[in-house]
């Protein structure tokens, strides 16, 4: 049995009355591909509808190309939708004064670390490139903010003055959460984000952000192919197939009573299925250092 195999996180406590970080309301993307008569529209999104509540982490689940890429994005703003709405804070999430009022509070990390580390910086400089952009932190306190953010999120200090080829996969991913939580987001979309890893280094970053929120309390979204990653780190669920979510609810749900066939599929595919009858047990050394996780 896999540590994957326990079951979900507690539920974070959701204040009474308090708004949800980030809602979507029926909104639709239609992508354009080809010129000419060759013109066409691919719609990524059809009618998709959310809310994700300060603390919560709304885990996304489906096939390849059935839109979950295209949802964290048009949830950062990055893709405008073709109608619906996003709100961000009970605001429009793109328009007219918005790149300023977000800056910091939504950040993502993706597959590879690589695509947001540049490989000719330091690793302190990466980190903290997201600090400049919201211009309130002076380049030393700018240095001891990424100290703390290592040693947060599991890593030496010292690493921050390593190339990124310098560290293993892990670490490298670990350095590319560090980057994501430096400005303290009170959104981060993960995608993909442990995909990428070893099987055990997997574990060990899937508790690192289970820990990072409690701590933390940001609001994330966290999208898979693997609905055993997907559950191990979320409060709530959300199938897409076919640009839509087809099911969604409470994570301890989707262990024995997933409704839509594609579900019971993806469930009927894991190797193992346990019914959560414990609390899970956090595997973090005391040190946050994981030895297994040097290059
Ligand atoms: N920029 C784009 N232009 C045109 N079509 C796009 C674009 N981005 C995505 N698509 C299409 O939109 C649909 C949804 O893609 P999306 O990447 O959101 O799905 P996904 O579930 O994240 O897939 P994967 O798991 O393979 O990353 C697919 O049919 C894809 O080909």
């Amino acid at each position: 049995m896999s540590v994957l195999d326990h079951g979900p996180v507690d539920p974070a406590p959701v204040e009474p009355g308090r708004p949800p970080v980030v809602s979507a309301r029926d909104v639709v993307v239609a992508y354009r591909t080809g010129h000419g008569r060759r013109a066409e529209q691919v719609h990524a999104l059809k009618g998709v509808s959310l809310d994700i509540m300060p603390g919560q982490t709304l885990g996304v689940v489906g096939e390849s190309g059935s839109g979950k890429t295209t949802l964290g994005r048009v949830l950062l703003g990055l893709v405008r939708p073709t109608s619906g709405q996003v709100l961000f804070d009970g605001l429009p999430v793109t328009g007219r004064g918005t790149a300023r009022r977000l800056r910091g509070r939504l950040q993502v990390v993706l597959q590879n670390p690589d695509w947001s580390l540049n490989p000719t910086l330091h690793v302190w400089r990466s980190v903290a490139e997201p600090l400049a952009v919201t211009g309130r932190t002076a380049r030393r306190a700018r240095r001891e903010a990424v100290a703390d953010m290592l040693v947060l999120v599991g890593l030496d200090p010292a690493l921050a003055d390593r190339h990124p080829h310098q560290l293993s996969g892990g670490q490298r991913q670990r350095v590319a959460i560090a980057r994501a939580m430096i400005t303290r987001p009170d959104l981060i979309v993960f995608d993909e984000a442990v995909t990428a890893l070893d099987v055990s280094v997997q574990t060990q970053v899937l508790n690192l952000i289970r820990d990072l929120q409690a701590e933390r309390g940001f609001a994330a979204l966290f999208i898979s192919h693997d609905i055993a990653a997907v559950r191990y780190v979320s409060h709530g669920l959300a199938v897409t197939y076919h640009g839509q979510i087809v099911e969604s609810g409470p994570v301890e749900r989707f262990y024995d009573r997933a409704e839509h066939p594609y579900t019971r599929r993806l469930i009927g595919a894991m190797p193992t299925i346990t019914k959560p009858t414990s609390t899970m047990q956090t595997t973090r050394p005391v040190s946050r250092r994981e030895k297994d996780d040097l290059p």
